[in-house]
């Protein structure tokens, strides 16, 4: 079951996920090493595949910087959840197919360390400590194909290629 980690302060920027020192690679593995280390830089060593991050509001804000997804996800973080995020990050989040889920009252509702579930088709994270249920956001489907797929290039490969599969009928006809 995932743990979640608490970062309940507001405003968690770029710079405290991945700091610029650190973006002389886009290799998810070796950003993994320094995730959320100018936040708190025993994360890395507590993280476990699967777990969740817990923030406070406008998560991500801050420069542009893709590396602020990927090293969490190359990390193990399976979905970060607060009220609302940077709409770059957000962004980010979507199109590499990375779970920001906005969800009101998450801070109030977890402590750090405790066991959750999240239900991402029913729409609904569990803090299975108490037994309290909150209900994010859903999830724009598109997101959830992008998140499927693993990220937006992916996904929009399959989707050329959806296309050029339903052609193929009427183009074998033209040629028969
Ligand atoms: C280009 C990159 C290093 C950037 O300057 C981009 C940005 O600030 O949005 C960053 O700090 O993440």
């Amino acid at each position: 079951m995932p743990t979640v980690h608490v970062f309940a302060r507001d405003h968690i920027n770029t710079d405290e996920i991945i700091p610029a020192r650190h973006l002389t690679t886009d290799v998810e593995a070796e950003l993994a090493k320094y995730a959320m280390e100018d936040y708190d830089k025993d994360f890395v060593r507590r993280v476990q595949p699967g777990d969740i991050i817990v923030a406070g509001a406008d998560f991500g804000c801050g420069s542009s910087r893709e590396h602020a997804v990927w090293a969490l996800r190359g990390a193990g973080v399976a979905a970060v959840i607060a009220p609302n995020f940077a709409r770059i990050y957000y962004r980010n989040s979507i199109n590499n197919g990375f779970l920001a889920l906005e969800c009101e009252n998450v801070v109030e509702t977890f402590m750090d360390g405790d066991p959750a579930e999240l239900d991402l088709a029913g729409g609904t994270v569990t803090n299975t400590r108490t037994g309290q249920t909150l209900t994010f956001v859903p999830v724009p489907q598109f997101a959830l194909d992008v998140q499927k797929a693993g990220g937006w290039l992916e996904y929009m490969r399959e989707q050329d290629q959806n296309r050029q599969d339903q052609n193929q009928p009427q183009q074998e006809e033209q040629h028969a």
